[in-house]
């Protein structure tokens, strides 16, 4: 397990990974969309023909979830078609794969958390586009690879919910943010770490589902509230139901993801979500 090959490394997670390489002894190759575009499979397939890989972790995705809702054959496109490429790519260049997909799978309409078995419905856009992305590398018949989802992604790096709130915050006297969608928040730092470490003892005969956040659960009401605490920023945050902040997608209820699959196949150690929280905004101005 020598050199690997990261898309999507502009994104939140990519550049994560892109961090804490050096912490590792694997040879990183880092695609943006310009180096690789995934959405175009004979330039994935030259790629992996030019080079001899030993893994690919992607980390690219469409994930302007609003945005989705129209432009729809991109999403489609970038989270469904790209992934089934780079799965095929793997399979018959024999490397170990790795995909990110997410909650947003579920319909959230089950107030208990998801386990990899239990039965995804996606209410939007992205979340159907995720979903078949997730369908086609299981068909592809991958060994040795994992589909890893995970929920409410924050890091220094990208676009994020945490930012949002930092600006708002600096700006407002007080904000609205939904109290009824409950998730957990995921550092894309512990993300990145987690699947650099499982990424060697992957040993399967097809691809595996496993899930990932920190640990903990919180609504994007009490995640705001412990952004502005963090951060003494003197911004009131009220809370209100979806129905007073309508959006183009729809978004699940209840998406906390059940992560007992990952803990026990590897023995990974899961930060509480806001001990995380604290460590990503140290890391802000
Ligand atoms: N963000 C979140 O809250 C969550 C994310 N996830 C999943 O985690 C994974 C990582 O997400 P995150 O890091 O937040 O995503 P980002 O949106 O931060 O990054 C995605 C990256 O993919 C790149 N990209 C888009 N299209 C292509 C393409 N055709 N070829 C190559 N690269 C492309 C984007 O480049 P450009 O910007 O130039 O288009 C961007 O740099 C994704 O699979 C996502 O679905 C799961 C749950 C929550
Ligand atoms: C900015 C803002 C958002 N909200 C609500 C809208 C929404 O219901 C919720 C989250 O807002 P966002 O639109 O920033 O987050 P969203 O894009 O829905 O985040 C999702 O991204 C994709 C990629 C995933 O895979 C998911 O796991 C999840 O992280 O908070 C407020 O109530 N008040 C606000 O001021």
């Amino acid at each position: 397990m020598n050199k690997i090959l990261v898309t999507g490394s502009n994104g939140q997670l990519g550049s994560e990974i892109k961090y804490i390489a050096s912490n590792y002894s694997f040879e990183f190759v880092f695609t943006g969309a310009a180096e690789l575009d995934i959405t175009d499979r004979s330039a994935v397939w030259s790629f992996f023909q030019s080079n001899q890989f030993d893994a690919v972790i992607n980390c690219a995705a469409y994930t302007a979830v609003d945005r989705a809702e129209t432009e729809v054959e991109r999403a489609d496109s970038v989270n469904h078609l790209a992934p089934r490429y780079l799965a095929e790519a793997a399979k018959e260049f024999n490397l170990k794969f790795v995909h990110v997909s997410t909650d947003y799978v579920f319909d959230g309409e089950t107030f208990r958390p998801y386990s990899e078995d239990s039965i995804p419905n996606p209410k939007s856009v992205y979340g159907l586009t995720k979903l078949k992305g997730e369908e086609a590398i299981l068909q592809s018949g991958l060994t040795n690879s994992a589909v890893i989802r995970t929920s409410w992604v924050y890091s220094t790096f990208g676009n994020n919910f945490v930012k949002t709130m930092l600006r708002l915050g600096a700006e407002r006297p007080e904000i609205n943010v939904v109290v009824d969608q409950v998730g957990t928040p995921t550092y894309a730092r512990d993300l990145a770490t987690c699947i650099l470490d499982i990424l060697p003892k992957l040993s399967n005969s097809k691809t595996e589902i496993y899930h990932f956040s920190n640990e903990g659960v919180c609504s994007w009401y009490d995640f705001a509230k412990a952004i502005m605490e963090m951060k003494d920023l003197v911004c009131k945050v009220n809370p209100i139901p979806s129905i007073q902040y309508p959006t183009p997608a729809k978004r699940p209820f209840y998406s906390v993801l059940d992560k007992a699959k990952i803990k026990s196949d590897f023995n990974v150690e899961i930060a509480y979500w806001r001990d995380s929280l604290a460590q990503c905004l140290r890391q802000t101005s």
